[in-house]
């Protein structure tokens, strides 16, 4: 990720990575109100170049996660150290949710446009940058219509196309295509990976899809429940870029019986 350094070695007994951290989670713990631990002691180390699918059963803590990173949520206690040289204590971040939500009375390019134009950029410097992304995601022939006139995909890809506008430096996406079908989703996914590579944003992400999380990873976490923790990390060492080929390789459908297995071993366990 670009601007951001490690502060810190790490040290011997940590793992070597190529890249630098860009995130380190410390001894994280979450509670609603007087309710039960949702996330137990979370420790995570996240690099520059990663792109983290949590994944686990329902109600493990995989949106609360997310949403205390984005800082949507506070924690109850513990450390969340974004490890940047900036003056600001936090990255820029952008979220997708999978609801695309979008502003129903704007037309594509002007909500592409709003965060830019609630950012302080004048109009044109927005139109340009939009312009931009929008051909990027592919949606430069429907820029001028509203969000009723598209499909779901196109209305996912201007919610991508609004979150990468302001060049985040960490994307958080909550389940951005669990609503689509499985080739509009496929679609997306390779063109996330593409945008990956030109913006270079450090990737969170919540996924219920085994073969997703392997598709997008560098490393895949499987959560557990009650209280939500970190039950195994599965590293995908598929090189990048990957395309729709990728799937049809023996270690990536490798990687998918790993992970279907590993949740397979949870649900065994509750
Ligand atoms: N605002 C809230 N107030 C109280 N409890 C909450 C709140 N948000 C989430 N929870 C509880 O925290 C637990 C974890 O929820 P969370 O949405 O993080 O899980 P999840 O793994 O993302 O679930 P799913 O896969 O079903 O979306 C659940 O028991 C949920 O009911």
């Amino acid at each position: 990720m670009p601007n951001l350094t490690a502060a810190t070695a790490l040290s011997d007994s940590e793992e070597i990575r190529t890249a630098d951290p860009a995130v380190s989670i410390q001894g994280l713990y979450k509670q609603y109100g007087n309710g039960p631990t949702v996330l137990n002691n979370i420790n995570l180390e996240i690099a520059e170049d990663d792109f983290i699918g949590l994944i686990g059963p329902s109600g493990c803590g995989k949106s609360t996660l997310l949403k205390l990173l984005g800082g949507l949520e506070s924690k109850t206690k513990g450390d969340i150290q974004f490890l940047t040289q900036q003056t600001s204590p936090r990255p820029k971040m952008g979220f997708v949710f999978q609801d695309a939500n979008l502003m129903p009375w704007l037309t594509v390019i002007a909500n592409v446009m709003l965060p830019l134009e609630l950012n302080g950029a004048s109009k044109q410097e927005a139109e340009r940058k939009a312009i931009q992304l929008i051909e990027m995601v592919g949606l430069g022939h429907v820029k001028n219509h509203y969000p009723r006139q598209l499909s779901g995909g196109m209305r996912m890809r201007a919610s991508i196309a609004r979150a990468l506008t302001i060049e985040p430096q960490l994307l958080l996406l909550d389940e951005p295509f669990g609503a689509l079908d499985e080739m509009t989703r496929d679609d997306l996914n390779e063109e996330l990976l593409k945008l990956k590579q030109l913006q270079a944003w450090v990737g969170v992400f919540v996924t219920h899809s085994v073969t997703e999380a392997v598709f997008l990873s560098s490393r895949v976490l499987v959560m557990s429940a009650n209280p939500g923790e970190i039950y195994r990390e599965i590293p995908i060492d598929l090189p990048f870029p990957r395309t729709s080929e990728t799937r049809n390789l023996p270690e990536f459908q490798q990687k998918v019986v790993e992970v279907s297995q590993t949740l397979h071993e949870l649900r065994n366990l509750a």
